[in-house]
């Protein structure tokens, strides 16, 4: 065992998501969101669990910002809900919406804790949705004025920004194999959506950068490494494909400007196509200060005629699995991150959002032993490093998550916290992988 040390400089953080832990769903003029339609719709979320209280943050957040500070974490990941700053998406500004993330940010500086704030993770104000959602180009002008309203209400205080988390899920996850909301099931309206996102980010950035706002901008794409299990070219292909509907097809036009012509010709097969007006993509492809990257899993896979979008199955070879069923594949992350480094350039990553589910229990005495999440957060630790030392500009690292939520379609079964959610009484109880991160954060590395 040696140990392994991080940059001084390394960002340490942890990331949350407003629909997950606020709770008070019709507080101080909060306007309906997606989520809150998706979830109270029986059948969609297990259990027909709900956002309604979640982790109550709305209220208890100064109890998580005291367990930031006692993590040690120099930032803090969260995002702002739309339909907080614009219950109808578009018209009058809540003041109260503002008011309460006033609160949460002037409390995480005040504890020398840097906010980092997600514009859009997923809580579409319902009366946009009700005027067609991402699939109708006017959402890209309303999310661009609630952009505006927060960068102005919060510049100089907020310094790094995200625009979107996860274009991925919010089009084809959302859109085309519908399990998070708003639950359709159409490919060329989830390309539609992937599109008009992309194009709302860049708008979102030139309005950043006409403003004048102080701090960095960029967004978050959920990336996944996927390999061919044989040398078979067929093999090959499948996989590239299937690597692609995560990864290329969000990376090429934020980088370079212009989709993957593999995919564009495969999803023409489909008898789909990309919405492209002019202009798009040189807004889509605006220079960003850093890429967020989220990171769980990846896995290996063949060709199979007619197997899901892209003639590729997934093939099992062994490896360990977390309560999603996702492989614990670190190796994974040092090959994604190299991938985009090599074809994407120099621009800083942060890696936004990586951790693990595992079936929690609690002790008697308010203790979690979570053994396999704190493998899980070491391997990917060490791969972190591996990465900064072959030149890989990794500037940050946000362990997903904070606390126990909501975890959309799964509800409150499913547990990525380093704090574990009572959800009976809403305590907070930090894990031992809590513990072992703020061991991480005090020691700037680790024993590998
Ligand atoms: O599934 C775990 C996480 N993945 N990325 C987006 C978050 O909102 C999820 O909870």
């Amino acid at each position: 065992m040696a140990k392994i040390d991080f940059p001084k400089d390394f960002v340490w953080g942890t990331a949350t998501a407003s629909y997950q832990i606020e709770g008070a769903y019709q507080e101080d003029g909060r306007g309906l969101s997606i989520w809150d339609t998706f979830s109270h719709t029986s059948g969609k979320v297990f259990n027909d669990d709900n956002g309604d209280v979640a982790c109550d943050s709305y209220h208890r957040y100064e109890e998580d910002i005291a367990l930031l500070k006692k993590l040690g974490v120099k930032a803090y990941r969260f995002s702002i809900a739309w339909p907080r700053i614009f219950p109808q998406g578009t018209g009058e500004v809540n003041e109260k919406g503002l008011d309460y993330y006033r609160r949460v940010v002037d409390a995480l500086i005040a504890a020398g804790i840097e906010p980092c704030v997600t514009l859009y993770h997923w809580d579409l104000p319902q009366a946009l949705q009700d005027k067609g959602g991402w699939d109708n180009r006017d959402t890209i002008d309303a999310f661009v004025n609630y952009a505006e309203v927060v960068f102005k209400a919060f510049d100089g205080k907020i310094k790094q920004w995200i625009t979107f988390n996860e274009t991925w899920c919010v089009s084809f996850l959302s859109n085309y194999i519908g399990a998070h909301a708003p639950g359709n099931t159409d490919l060329q309206l989830a390309i539609n959506v992937a599109h008009h996102c992309m194009v709302a980010h860049g708008e979102a950035v030139k309005k950043f950068r006409a403003l004048g706002i102080q701090g960095e901008i960029g967004t978050t794409h959920n990336l996944y490494w996927f390999e061919p299990y044989t040398t078979k070219p067929e093999d090959a292909e499948a996989a590239r494909r299937n690597r692609a509907y995560n990864n290329e097809w969000f990376m090429e036009p934020t980088f370079k400007g212009t989709y993957p012509q593999f995919m564009v010709d495969w999803f023409k097969t489909k008898g789909a196509s990309v919405p492209i007006l002019p202009g798009d993509m040189e807004a889509i492809s605006q220079k960003i200060d850093f890429i967020g990257v989220n990171f769980y899993s990846g896995g290996f896979g063949r060709y199979k005629k007619d197997e899901g979008l892209f003639d590729c199955e997934e093939v099992q070879i062994g490896f360990d699995k977390t309560y999603m069923d996702w492989n614990v594949y670190a190796d994974g992350l040092y090959k994604v991150l190299s991938w985009a480094h090599e074809e994407y350039g120099d621009t800083p990553i942060y890696i936004t959002e990586n951790g693990a589910c595992y079936e929690d229990v609690l002790t008697e005495d308010n203790r979690v032993h979570d053994e396999l999440r704190k493998e899980y957060f070491k391997k990917h630790f060490i791969q972190c490093h591996r990465l900064i030392e072959s030149g890989v500009p990794l500037k940050g690292y946000f362990a997903w998550s904070l606390l126990d939520n909501f975890e959309w379609a799964e509800g409150y079964r499913k547990r990525f916290g380093i704090v574990y959610t009572n959800y009976e009484t809403l305590e907070r109880h930090p894990k031992d992988s809590y513990y072992f991160i703020q061991d991480v954060i005090k020691n700037d590395g680790l024993e590998a």
